[in-house]
């Protein structure tokens, strides 16, 4: 049969894998796909010393790709919304296939390029977007079709969790295991969409889409990162029993949908308080088959390829077969569902409460009370012995409340004159994966 041919655009971390893994594993991959799949031009603003690219035809400019009249698949590897939007955009009207793992194109703009794409009759597939090398879109959209999928919960930044995995178990600092992410190719070309959870919002706006049939809405993500977990914390969630993990959730319930990125405290017994350094993992229950868990690299140039030529082959497969018979890029061929999302006011949680108080009798009580006029209460309370002259952390755990009753409460304690600074809040899952 004859070959697909696919241009490689930007041969970074993820080009990079992709290119290789395409070479190294050339006669396994078009045995799968029945035919080969042919690296035809690679277009990168910097060359990468990783690949051997001789034999390959090599631009600069990345709309080149759009002109040569041979390539197939066009595979964005940029990132970013500008440019890559662009060439995205031209792939489409050209009447090119796209690959892409850049999960902040597909969440801010993939309502739009998905209906230019159906009108062009072409595929936009996006399986390393999320989640890394875990086919957690395949998983959801082909294999969970029976399902009504009451919630998806994951571990989806490999950053973050390489960042509280280094701090917990090795005593790094923050910015020590950033540096060694980012080192390791791990993180986004700016940081602070790792470590902020804005990466992850990308991606949980992607899960959200194709579990409930719902449009993309990434502007709806609550979104709070890692910035401000402390040793401190991580030691404190420890003591408690439970592992400090950044999550993001999304939950169908009857007034709407939950759409959340935050730390997490997670019952160390649960699968996923187990996952760690650049491994994502995400639970997804469905109303017939339950929890299900998928784990696996959520970053990194190969674990990455794996998934990009996943696509490139389901890409090929495609490739003779009508529109209406396609895989929906999303999911459900009936895209017109909708769901409110819910405001985070609205949300239940437990909390994990960290508060520093001046040493005086009574403060505790002063804090209890404020709970308990908001009808929370406490799970647990450790207040670490005091040092003369210093302030003393106090800890707190609640039974599941409401944010806003909870957002009362850390209004009214931060008014207190025995409390100083604000009050560190990290909201407690249970998880139940059974
Ligand atoms: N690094 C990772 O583990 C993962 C990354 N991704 C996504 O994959 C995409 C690529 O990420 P990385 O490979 O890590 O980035 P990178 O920064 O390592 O590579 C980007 C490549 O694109 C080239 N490039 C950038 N702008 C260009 C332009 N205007 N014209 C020509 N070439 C240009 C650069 O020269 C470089 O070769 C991003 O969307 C990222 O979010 C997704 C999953 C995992
Ligand atoms: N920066 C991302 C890369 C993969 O999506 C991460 O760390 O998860
Ligand atoms: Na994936």
């Amino acid at each position: 049969m004859k070959p697909v041919k696919v241009a490689i655009c930007g041969l970074g971390t993820v080009g990079g894998g992709v290119f290789n893994v395409l070479f190294r594993n050339a006669s396994e991959i078009s045995r799968r796909a029945g035919r080969p799949i042919v690296i035809e031009q690679v277009a990168t603003r910097t060359p990468n010393p990783d690949c051997e690219t001789s034999s390959v035809y090599m631009s600069q400019d990345v709309f080149d790709v759009i002109e040569n009249p041979e390539i197939d698949i066009v595979v964005e590897l940029i990132g970013g919304y500008d440019i890559a939007y662009d060439l995205v955009m031209k792939a489409i009207e050209a009447g090119k296939h796209v690959v892409t793992a850049n999960k902040a194109l597909i969440a801010v703009h993939g309502n739009e390029i998905f209906q230019a794409a159906r009108e062009a009759g072409v595929v936009v597939a996006f399986e390393a977007a999320v989640a890394g090398g875990i086919p957690i879109i395949k998983s959801i959209r082909e294999g969970l079709t029976a399902n009504k999928i009451q919630w998806v919960a994951g571990i989806i930044n490999g950053t973050g969790n390489y960042i509280l995995t280094s701090m917990q178990e090795e005593g790094k600092t923050f910015e020590e295991a950033l540096a060694e992410a980012q080192e390791l190719g791990y993180a986004e070309a700016d940081p602070t969409f790792d470590v902020e959870g804005i990466d992850a919002a990308h991606k949980l706006t992607i899960l959200s889409a194709i579990a409930f049939g719902v449009p993309l809405s990434f502007e709806n993500v609550y979104t709070e990162g890692i910035s401000r977990i402390t040793i401190d914390d991580i030691q404190q969630a420890d003591s408690l029993g439970y592992v400090i993990k950044h999550l993001g959730i999304t939950r169908r319930t009857e007034e709407g949908l939950e759409l959340r990125v935050h730390p997490t405290l997670i019952p160390k017994e649960r699968l996923l308080a187990n996952v760690n350094g650049v491994k994502n993992a995400v639970m997804v229950s469905g109303d017939a088959v339950g929890p299900t868990l998928y784990y696996g690299a959520g970053a990194g140039a190969e674990p990455t390829a794996s998934s990009v030529i996943a696509d490139l082959v389901d890409v090929a497969r495609a490739m003779g077969v009508d529109q209406a018979s396609r895989v929906p890029y999303l999911a459900f061929a009936d895209q017109s569902y909708d769901l409110p999302v819910l405001p985070m006011e609205e949300i239940e949680t437990a909390y994990y409460l960290r508060l520093l108080a001046v040493d005086r009798p009574g403060v505790l009580a002063r804090v209890a009370t404020i709970l308990s006029e908001q009808g929370i209460s406490i799970e647990a309370i450790v207040q670490r012995d005091s040092i003369e002259g210093e302030l003393v952390p106090i800890i707190l755990l609640t039974h599941v409340t409401k944010e806003a009753a909870m957002n009362e409460v850390i209004r009214q304690i931060e008014s207190l004159a025995d409390i100083a600074g604000g009050v560190m809040r990290i909201r407690v899952e249970s998880l139940n994966d059974q």
